[in-house]
């Protein structure tokens, strides 16, 4: 144990901190060029990839979850740091810097939560028993749901799973680039997950149709016909559009609770200012 775990701290002290990771354009899905020079991600950054249905906004993030190197569809090139990835990012599930959590996230493991973070723990070289609560006590921030330690992976909810695989990314593979695939109506926090990422410094890109997602991200990469179209940076441009998205958001969320609890709406339900 103690020696996996020396081997664990010496591999993660030789690795290079991710500091830039660089998408070149590719084509769009006419052959056209796209019309970018370079899209830069940072720590800390949060992006929103927007676009109509089958405008290529999953082929986007997993050309990055890929680090495709001119070899998927699109054509495009991922750089980490300003060079080429090392192979093992490729190769190495432990190694990979990358998390990517979809809609469809589903563990098919027969083990209890706790065993089942425990043995992450373990894979990754690493063991500290109080990351496993801690694990699961940042995933029943994103949930409504609380988990428990000794339930069934296969029992949880898909929202519990999605929020428990967030706080893994977090705590357990400890990812500097989240990236999440239309989880916005899955039955997780939004607007917490992306704070708690943005309190970690994680770079976080989202694949959404949810507007209140894409208002709070730093920028929007506006995707047509397979390509980039447009990259947007508001700035503070938003703050408007951000407030009356927040108050409608707070009055679905309030409906949306009443209705699930079996209540009759019969007077109007307050926003959240
Ligand atoms: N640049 C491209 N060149 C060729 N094919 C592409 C390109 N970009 C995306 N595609 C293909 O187009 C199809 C739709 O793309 P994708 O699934 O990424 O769209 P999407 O915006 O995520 O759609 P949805 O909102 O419905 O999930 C996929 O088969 C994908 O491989």
């Amino acid at each position: 144990m103690l020696l996996s775990r020396l081997a664990y701290y010496i591999f993660r002290m030789t690795e290079e901190t991710i500091r830039d990771i660089t998408i070149l354009p590719g084509r769009n899905r006419k052959g056209i060029e796209e019309a970018f020079d370079e899209i830069h991600i940072r720590p800390g950054d949060t992006l929103s990839i927007v676009g109509p249905t089958g405008s290529g906004k999953s082929a986007f993030i997993n050309d990055i979850e890929i680090f495709a190197n001119r070899d998927t569809v699109t054509g495009r090139q991922i750089l980490v740091n300003g060079k080429l990835p090392p192979e093992r990012y490729v190769r190495d599930p432990a190694a990979k810097p990358v998390a990517l959590i979809t809609q469809n996230t589903r563990c098919l493991c027969d083990l209890s939560v706790s065993d089942f973070l425990r043995m992450h723990l373990l894979s990754r070289g690493y063991m500290k028993e109080s990351c496993i609560q801690e694990t699961i006590n940042l995933a029943n921030q994103f949930t409504g749901e609380p988990i428990t330690a000794h339930v069934r992976m296969t029992s949880l909810s898909g929202g519990q799973t999605r929020s428990l695989m967030v706080a893994d990314a977090i705590l357990i593979s400890n990812t500097p680039i989240i990236l999440l695939d239309e989880v916005e109506n899955a039955g997780i926090f939004k607007e917490k997950v992306i704070e708690v990422l943005r309190q970690h410094h994680k770079a976080l890109l989202f694949v959404t149709h949810d507007p209140l997602v894409s208002l709070l991200s730093d920028r929007r990469i506006v995707m047509q016909d397979g390509a980039v179209s447009k990259v947007i940076e508001p700035d503070g441009a938003e703050e408007h559009a951000i407030r009356q998205m927040l108050h409608m958001d707070g009055i679905i969320g309030r409906m949306r609770e009443m209705i699930r609890a079996g209540e009759l709406i019969t007077t109007p339900v307050p926003g959240s200012w």
